[in-house]
């Protein structure tokens, strides 16, 4: 039997994604302040391997010929971060011309080569400047957040159609304040929902701050990992319910629906802070589109000795190379983006990152390198958006997870996403087979899949 052909709608965004201080290098380039980042990775043991964001694809430098290799895969969109810290060294007052009109350029040569830009104004690194005045912890940065967006929305939204506030909430807060793994490095379960909030309430005041300058669209970037039962054990289920409202609810819900999870209680006890009304209300900006990242799913089962959620995942066969095992599920995407669909009222979704690191075959030299697993990762999950648009998803766009291999945070180098290989010590930029599977999906929309 033909395999039926496989077509998405006629504008679907197709693009990679990366963000600023994983690619970039040159943190404190051209008057540019240091992020929280740059203070963490430099300090001893934080990073594995020690590994730094001072140079890793040293973009910064190697943009322009970076925005021709784009074109050359045929992305007809590019997913990337501006570093707050470039625009605004202090994170408020001052303005770093260097740094705005590197972005400027950046945009305009993506335009110059038919690439859409979608720009993401925090993908975690904090200006260090604010995290010495209490950072995600104090309410104000919310009103910091919304005066560095307006700086950047008043001077690209000519060009840029796409904006996202803040990437993986989520990931802040409970990297940076819940377990101290990822920059600031705090471990405080008081600490963790207020960062959560105060985070929230940033994305409210950038899109209503927006919504006064702005004439384009915003939206929200959420990491989404469905939890599934280990058994339908009472103690299980309870679990699954407290680990699903933890990551996928805690952030989705107020910025749709203005509230949080009642599970959260469970999982934060004395710690759960109460909220204004007028918070929420903040929270709940309309907007015009979320962002999913999707690379795996979590089965859940319940123990009462884990914290905080007193849950663990169960690890499952075929996984990827991240230490906690990211299985592959590609069915995990297809329910993912049904429950959005069901639950939020089917708003407009673009899968933002998608994408998979495995311990690709050792790099010999030549033009291709071979990466069969990535490439079988990416058929099965583009496949899966296509299934969840046939079943009524509004899904509009695909980001794959990265353009190149890059800085992975606490992981260092030591993981590899890139659809493009890079050589560390010659920055070196050399395709894997996933690159050019990419662009022969891109080139017919699918059906090459
Ligand atoms: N779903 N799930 N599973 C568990 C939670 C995952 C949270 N981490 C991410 O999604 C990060 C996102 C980040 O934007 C990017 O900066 C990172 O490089 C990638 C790869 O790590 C992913």
């Amino acid at each position: 039997m033909t395999k039926p052909s496989i077509h998405f709608p006629k504008d679907f965004l197709w693009g990679c994604a990366t963000s600023a201080y994983q690619i970039e290098g040159s943190p404190l380039a051209d008057g540019a302040g240091p992020s929280v980042w740059h203070r963490f990775s430099h300090t001893p043991g934080r990073v594995q391997d020690g590994d730094t964001g001072d140079v890793t694809c040293d973009h910064y430098r190697r943009w322009e010929s970076d925005v021709d290799l784009m074109q050359s895969l045929g992305l007809n969109s590019y997913r990337f971060s501006i570093a707050w810290g470039r625009v605004l060294p202090e994170g408020t007052g001052r303005v770093n011309a260097a740094g705005l009109d590197f972005y400027e350029r950046l945009v305009d040569r993506l335009l110059s080569r038919g690439i859409q830009p979608m720009v993401t104004l925090f993908h975690w690194d904090l200006p260090a400047a604010l995290d010495d005045r209490g950072g995600w912890l104090n309410r104000d940065i919310a009103h910091w957040f919304a005066e560095y967006a307006n700086v950047v929305f008043r001077r690209l939204d000519d060009r840029v159609k796409y904006w996202t506030t803040l990437n993986e909430p989520w990931v802040v807060a409970d990297g940076g304040y819940m377990h101290g793994v990822l920059a600031p490095g705090h471990r405080n379960i008081f600490e963790a929902p207020r960062a959560a909030h105060h985070l929230m309430m940033a994305h409210g005041a950038a899109v209503q701050a927006y919504r006064a300058v702005g004439r384009n669209q915003i939206g929200l970037v959420v990491n989404i990992e469905p939890k599934y039962p280990a058994s339908q054990s009472d103690a299980d289920l309870a679990a699954t319910r407290r680990a699903e409202a933890y990551m996928n609810r805690q952030y989705l819900e107020p910025a749709l629906l203005g509230s949080y999870p009642e599970e959260l209680h469970e999982v934060f006890g004395d710690a759960c802070p109460k909220w204004p009304e007028a918070d929420l209300k903040l929270i709940k900006q309309p907007i015009d589109y979320v962002g999913v990242n999707y690379y795996t799913r979590a089965v859940v089962r319940s123990d009462p000795t884990a914290w905080p959620l007193k849950s663990t995942t169960v690890k499952q066969k075929q996984h990827t190379h991240m230490e906690t095992g990211w299985e592959v599920f590609p069915q995990g995407l297809v329910d993912t983006l049904l429950w959005i669909r069901d639950k939020y009222g089917n708003p407009p979704v673009y899968i933002t990152e998608n994408g998979a690191c495995f311990f690709d075959p050792p790099q010999v030299e030549g033009p291709v390198l071979e990466d069969p697993l990535r490439v079988d990762y990416l058929r099965k999950h583009i496949t899966a958006v296509h299934t969840a648009i046939q079943r009524g998803a509004d899904i509009r766009g695909y980001f794959a997870w990265s353009l190149f291999d890059n800085f992975e945070w606490a992981f260092g180098f030591s993981k590899r996403f890139g659809l493009v290989h890079m050589n560390y010590e010659t920055l070196k930029r050399t395709l894997k087979t996933s690159a050019h599977f990419y662009s022969k999906v891109i080139a017919t929309n699918g059906a090459a899949l």
